[in-house]
């Protein structure tokens, strides 16, 4: 193991109380110490040697061993097969030379020191007889009651400033001084009493570290498998991590083949090998943060937890990748079990719904309040924060809870983001919590600042435009943008986000009555002739607007297309209608009050003069119309929409058209380039201008009857 001095603890009998040195020690490492030294001038040797053998034990081999003085309690030790890497030795103890020669080449030797002479005395060592000095005391402390003149942090740094050997500061170090005692030049900091007597040894040993790294990148580890679209698995924890400040390694636990729209098979190598690379990391590099995802089966989940429980890494979060989109189980039930063992390991579990309710053997819980009930349910089962994420809840606000035992600690919520771009979301949720944790937030403000993130990085995903199924999220977008980055949205990927974000529309219009009887055929003639009435005052100045498009087209291709548009609105569109309605009354009825608010809608957008909010505008006439003709065309409503005999083929036939299906296409290319080249502002009001259209498709189909209408 390198020689890791930022935290040194040096262990105090009377100030680790009744719960005594090696639970101390314990939980020390477990925070993160990485050197650790038996000091106790009161023990007899042979009590020295038994306290070495047991801290041995304790530490496995996460942190050095040292011994305070006592060499020949060192050999014995190392006789009982204790691993003790070395001394620290005092300016009166047994000289550094004899330790060395003792112990040999590869021990720890430390040496007291806080005077010129004893500078002068280690340059004439021969090079390699001493690791490091112990240089003290920083500030008056009890727990060396004879102690030589503090030197405070000005005369550390002057001693430090001469030394030829790294030095460690020790006497008095509190968590304030950290910061300063690395500045000036310490190689690390000597702990005593603020972790011995400390309640919570592991936390107060994680906070001077945090301390010590003050802002270096916590250094991250995703568990997980690889995603070859980049979307899910160790391809997004890496971008994640790194987007929320981290540095990311990844060990990978299986392969998958898979794409944004499913995984097709799944190569999970020997769990040895996986084993092999928690290792080959663990033992060199300090991990702040372990992330957990796909864990394929019991053994390669249980090779995990063995890992976990040997390294305990400070923080430690499992994303438990465990129902697949589709609602399929990927555990079997001994891997499902093996998980559940291995919560206890973990500080946070980030289960979505049905994985809260597989873990916590329970059905899906059919709301929010429940769902929180049951994730504490789950937290005090296995002593674990759990943070329950909502998004599969069909709702317009996206909740997430982070809840302990007793119940929710910190309630989340925002609106739902309409995309379909959520592919990987749960998977750099766990991983950005993991980092901010480890840059030091609480828990709380952990998961609001990666939620944040997320949803910075979701509402942009469309600018990516990666795949034709459940795309990416776009990691990196908030950092690109205020790094001069910002990556214009594709077209397509407008495309995208636009038709997405009126899921809710187009589901409101498949889900009216209107829209049921015409394409079963049970709609009333009157409610048919009344909506074509209405529909052909709408068309016929739906042509001049679309005129008035072709008169601001910047080119004469869509000049020409525009005009075709209001050729066919006037002539292809109305000769349905005065089939039904006869030539001389086409334009007969009134105009009801959600005929004149569209037309109004699109008439002031057009007396604004702005090309690409027109085309926004009336867009949603075409792509609306033609998604319902060609699934009405394809039977989604029902085979008898495709009969020739069904009372309203006509019109069926008209929106089913490949023609219209071609002038949708053209259209949607046109508007979509148009809103990608547009700055951003001129977008937002181009995306509000065709929301606004398609709301009031909506309220065209669902216009009611008038009680006396018009009707021809
Ligand atoms: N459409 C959305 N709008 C806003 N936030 C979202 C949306 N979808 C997901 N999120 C955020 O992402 C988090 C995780 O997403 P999700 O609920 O899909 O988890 P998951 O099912 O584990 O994801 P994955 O399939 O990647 O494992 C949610 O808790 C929520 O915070
Ligand atoms: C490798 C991998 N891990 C996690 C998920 C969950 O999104 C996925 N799709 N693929
Ligand atoms: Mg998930």
């Amino acid at each position: 193991m390198s020689l890791d001095l930022s935290l040194y603890l040096v262990t105090d009998a009377a100030l680790s109380g009744p719960r005594g040195v090696a639970a101390v020690v314990a939980e020390a490492v477990a925070g993160g110490a990485r050197i650790v030294q038996l000091r106790d001038k009161n023990a007899t040797e042979a009590e020295i040697v038994d306290q070495l053998v047991e801290l041995s034990a304790v530490i496995a081999g996460r942190a050095l061993l040292v011994v305070d003085d006592r060499l020949d309690a060192a050999l014995e030790a190392r006789r009982r097969g204790a691993r003790v890497d070395g001394v620290h030795l005092g300016q009166s103890d047994a000289s550094v030379l004899d330790a060395r020669a003792a112990l040999g080449p590869d021990a720890i030797v430390g040496l007291t020191a806080n005077r010129s002479e004893h500078l002068d005395a280690v340059r004439a060592l021969p090079a390699g007889t001493v690791d490091y000095l112990g240089v003290g005391v920083v500030h008056p402390t009890t727990t060396k009651p004879d102690h030589p003149p503090a030197l405070g942090i000005e005369g550390f740094a002057a001693f430090v400033a001469q030394s030829p050997l790294p030095c460690v500061a020790i006497g008095g170090v509190g968590l304030d001084d950290v910061a300063p005692l690395r500045d000036a030049g310490a190689a690390g900091v000597a702990v005593v009493s603020a972790i011995c007597a400390a309640d919570d040894p592991r936390s107060a040993t994680r906070a001077f570290l945090r301390a010590w790294h003050g802002t270096r990148p916590p250094r991250v580890l995703s568990i997980a498998g690889s995603d070859p679209s980049g979307g899910a698995g160790i391809q997004a924890d890496l971008k994640s991590i790194a987007a929320n400040g981290g540095y990311g390694m990844a060990a990978i636990t299986a392969l998958t083949a898979q794409n944004t729209r499913g995984v097709r098979d799944v190569h999970v190598p020997p769990a040895e090998f996986l084993r092999e690379q928690l290792d080959a990391l663990a033992d060199d590099v300090d991990i702040d943060a372990v992330k957990i995802g796909m864990l394929a089966d019991a053994e390669i989940i249980r090779t995990v937890g063995d890992w976990l429980d040997r390294v305990r890494p400070e923080t430690v979060v499992v994303d438990p990748v465990m129902v697949a989109t589709s609602g399929d189980r990927l555990l079997d039930t001994a891997a499902e079990d093996a998980l559940r063992d291995l919560l206890p390991l973990a500080d946070v579990v980030t289960p979505n719904l049905p994985e809260l309710a597989a873990l916590a053997r329970e059905q899906p819980a059919q709301n929010w309040g429940s769902a929180q009930e049951q994730a504490a349910r789950l937290s005090e089962r296995y002593g674990v924060l759990v943070l329950v994420k909502g998004g599969h809840l069909d709702s317009a606000e996206v909740p997430d809870a982070l809840v302990g035992p007793d119940g929710a600690l910190a309630a989340f919520s925002g609106p739902r983001i309409v995309t379909v771009n959520t592919h990987g979301t749960g998977c750099s949720l766990s991983s950005a919590l993991a980092t901010r944790r480890a840059r030091g937030a609480d828990w709380a403000t952990a998961v609001a600042e990666a939620r944040a993130w997320l949803r910075e990085s979701i509402a942009a995903a469309s600018g990516l435009d990666v795949g034709r199924g459940h795309g990416p999220v776009s990691h990196f977008a908030g950092l690109w943008t205020r790094g001069g980055l910002d990556t214009a949205p594709t077209a397509a990927g407008i495309a995208d986000e636009w038709w997405q974000r009126i899921t809710g529309i187009r589901r409101g219009i498949d889900d009216l009555p209107f829209i049921r009887a015409l394409a079963d055929g049970t709609l009333p003639r009157d409610a048919f002739v009344f909506y074509l009435a209405q529909d052909a005052l709408y068309l016929r100045e739906y042509a001049r607007v679309l005129a008035a498009a072709a008169s601001l087209a910047p080119t004469s291709a869509e000049q020409a297309f525009w005009a075709q548009g209001a050729q066919g609105a006037i002539a292809g569109e109305l000769e349905l209608h005065e089939s039904w309605l006869s030539a001389e009354r086409t334009f007969a009825a009134d105009p009801g009050p959600v005929t004149n608010a569209y037309l109004d809608h699109l008439r002031s957008v057009a007396f604004g003069g702005d090309y690409a909010e027109l085309v926004a505008a009336v867009l949603p006439c075409y792509w609306l119309y033609a998604d319902l003709g060609e699934r009405l065309g394809a039977g989604v409503f029902g085979a008898y929409a495709l009969d020739p005999a069904h009372p309203y083929a006509s019109w069926l036939s008209t929106y089913a058209d490949p023609g219209f299906a071609e002038a949708n296409r053209r259209a949607i290319a046109i508007v979509t380039s148009a809103a990608a080249d547009a700055a951003p502002e001129t977008r937002a009001r181009m995306y509000a201008a065709f929301e606004r259209a398609a709301q009031l498709e909506l309220d065209f189909f669902a216009a009611p009857l008038p009680e006396a209408a018009a009707v021809l």
